[in-house]
């Protein structure tokens, strides 16, 4: 459904994205996971249009992203940090959101909006909310216009734990629903049960893509926190051993 092919971005001197390339497919549950700083963030705000990588390409269904910003209307985006025009109302804010997308009202989905009772919060100023209400008013949003795939970018910050626990039914419903979600998050217990794949990010590069079934047989993990671990460990290992080969080799 989404695929990134060989894309690379520098800011300045400084190379965020180094030569990445993954597919996406739809009904799968992507955890982009990976230390601070090491490029998740540009990789979904490439693919969101919001970063334009230096080289490489993206495609959504088949077509490159480059020719037609029409593919934004079926990503619904969760940013990590929501920014919106602080002076307008929650409820202003949704309006505006429902008039862009031209949805007719039977397909908005109203359910977080519901679970997250907004309805009492329409009136108050975004200038004024709380982080964790600010976060709730971007989940809403990102899962209003019943898209074919979701960009979740820790979508829990913030969040109180009932919250939390709303928002992970909502998104295991979405899978069920065969969507494609891509979702961020340093808190790998809470990715548990909920993803399908997960792509690991260092340094800007991508360091390994695995099924979830692949990782838990490589490593003999059952948690992803655990076997993401292990595989880290696994590959370290074999990088110095090839690396003292090669010093054996040469002398
Ligand atoms: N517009 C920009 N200008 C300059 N540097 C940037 C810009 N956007 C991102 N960076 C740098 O690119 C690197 C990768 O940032 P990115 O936000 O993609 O990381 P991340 O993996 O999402 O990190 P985190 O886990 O902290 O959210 C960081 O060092 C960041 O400072």
């Amino acid at each position: 459904m989404i695929s990134i092919q060989n894309i690379s971005k520098q800011f300045g001197k400084f190379k965020v994205l180094n030569n990445v390339s993954f597919d996406c497919g739809q009904g799968q549950c992507i955890a982009l996971i990976g230390p601070n700083g090491s490029g998740k963030t540009t990789i979904i705000k490439s693919i969101l249009g919001m970063v334009h990588p230096d080289t490489g390409s993206i495609s959504f269904e088949g077509k490159d992203i480059a020719s037609d910003w029409l593919y934004r209307n079926h990503i619904g985006y969760m940013p990590q940090i929501g920014r919106y025009p602080e002076n307008m109302s929650i409820g202003q804010v949704l309006d505006m959101m429902k008039d862009i997308r031209k949805l007719p009202d039977s397909q908005i989905d109203h359910e977080l909006f519901e679970a997250f009772n907004i309805r009492a919060l329409l009136d108050k100023r975004m200038g004024t909310l709380s982080g964790g209400t600010r976060q709730k008013v971007s989940a809403c949003l990102a899962f209003m216009f019943s898209s074919k795939a979701l960009i979740l970018d820790e979508p829990s910050a913030g969040l109180d734990p009932v919250s939390s626990e709303i928002l992970r039914e909502k998104i295991l419903a979405e899978k069920k629903k065969n969507k494609l979600i891509i979702i961020t998050s340093h808190i790998l217990s809470e990715l548990d049960e909920l993803i399908t794949e997960a792509v690991y990010m260092q340094d800007g590069s991508l360091r390994f893509h695995n099924s979830i079934q692949q990782l838990q047989k490589q490593t003999g993990e059952g948690k992803l926190a655990r076997a993401i671990a292990a595989m880290i460990r696994q590959q370290d290992l074999q990088a110095a051993k090839g690396h003292t080969a090669i010093l054996t080799a040469v002398k």
